[in-house]
């Protein structure tokens, strides 16, 4: 079997969502798939009156299938600080037109500021299982679960820039041709692989559609924006800006044998305040690897093969 399903960003492409049904009867909720952690988890009846306002929820009371995983709580805190936790269940859980009969469902009991005041109904974790935060028994990712029923265990992401986009499951679309490959280094649990850059030298980096902007190393950013006239780093604004009708170079980053480009203008985030805009390609804070987020993907097909332990980008 295969499946594809539509990914919609809302503004300013800060995130892209995906209807997902739980329980029985189905209750639909809008989810970010992220392939940057491993946790489902979903707002819900038992979540925080304060902070569900606004958000679909499920509520495992009312669906059949539910059933509690006794003892079992989680708590996640991500790279930008951001956090939610609370308690388990397994349901039935479907994307597409592929069900997964039992999959664990995190339900939220606390959220942070960022989620009870954004618009995701919670997260589908596609990252490796091994960083799921559940205890004392980890679970599995939707995708790990329903990978064995799959033509092939991999998805593909094609995210857009402010338009409906998709993630295919079991099968690679026709439109994704000379796909280069790289091999993952799944020991941290994200998709991460090696590449380089004129501006970076090598370096690796992890394929992240969770995270919105290219976060990388200091001297990458740095040596990237010295090539925009007028790019400047304001604290205020929490980046690197520049005016917003400046024209922004590529950026080109080596997968494989082969090289793909992230046009210019994908780099143009977006606007800032005082007509300047905010840059696409940000500082990551030091860490061990760059993040490829919604900016790079959105200027390829991305292949996330976990048959084969490789990424595979497939330029637009
Ligand atoms: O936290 C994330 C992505 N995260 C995905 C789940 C929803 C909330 C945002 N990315 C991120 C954002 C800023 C960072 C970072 C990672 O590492 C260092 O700085």
């Amino acid at each position: 079997s295969n499946g594809n399903v539509t990914a919609t960003p809302d503004g300013d492409d800060l995130q892209y969502l995906v209807p997902v049904q739980i329980g029985t009867p189905p209750q639909t909720l809008h989810l970010d798939f992220d392939t940057g952690s491993s946790d489902l988890w979903v707002f819900s009846s038992e979540t925080d009156p304060s902070s569900s306002k606004g958000h679909s929820l499920y509520n495992p009371s009312t669906s059949t299938s539910s059933k509690k995983v006794d003892g079992a709580s989680w708590n996640i805190t991500y790279g930008d600080q951001s956090s939610s936790s609370g308690d388990v269940y397994t349901d039935v859980v479907t994307v597409g037109s592929l069900t997964v009969n039992s999959q664990a469902v995190e339900s939220a009991q606390q959220v942070s500021a960022q989620f009870a005041q954004g618009n995701n109904d919670g997260l589908v974790g596609l990252a490796f299982s091994s960083i799921n935060t559940v205890k004392p028994t980890p679970q599995k990712t939707w995708f790990d679960n329903i990978a064995s029923t799959l033509d092939a265990p991999l998805f593909v992401a094609d995210l857009r820039h402010e338009t409906p986009g998709s993630y295919i499951f079991g099968a690679i679309p026709s439109a994704a041709s000379n796909i280069l490959y790289a091999p993952v280094d799944n020991s941290k649990g994200f998709w991460q692989f090696s590449t380089s850059s004129d501006t970076g030298g090598e370096f690796d980096a992890i394929a992240d559609t969770g995270t919105t902007l290219i976060l990388a190393s200091d001297a990458l950013v740095k040596s990237y924006y010295q090539k925009v006239q007028g790019a400047h780093l304001d604290a205020l604004q929490g980046g690197y800006v520049f005016g917003c009708n400046t024209t922004l170079p590529d950026f080109k980053f080596a997968v494989g044998e082969g090289e793909i480009t992230v046009p210019g203008s994908l780099i143009n985030y977006a606007p800032a305040g005082n007509n300047e805009c905010f840059g696409g390609i940000q500082p990551s804070g030091g860490l061990p690897f760059a993040i490829f987020g919604d900016i790079a993907l959105k200027a390829a097909h991305v292949v996330f093969d976990s048959g084969k332990t490789q990424v595979g980008w497939a330029q637009k």
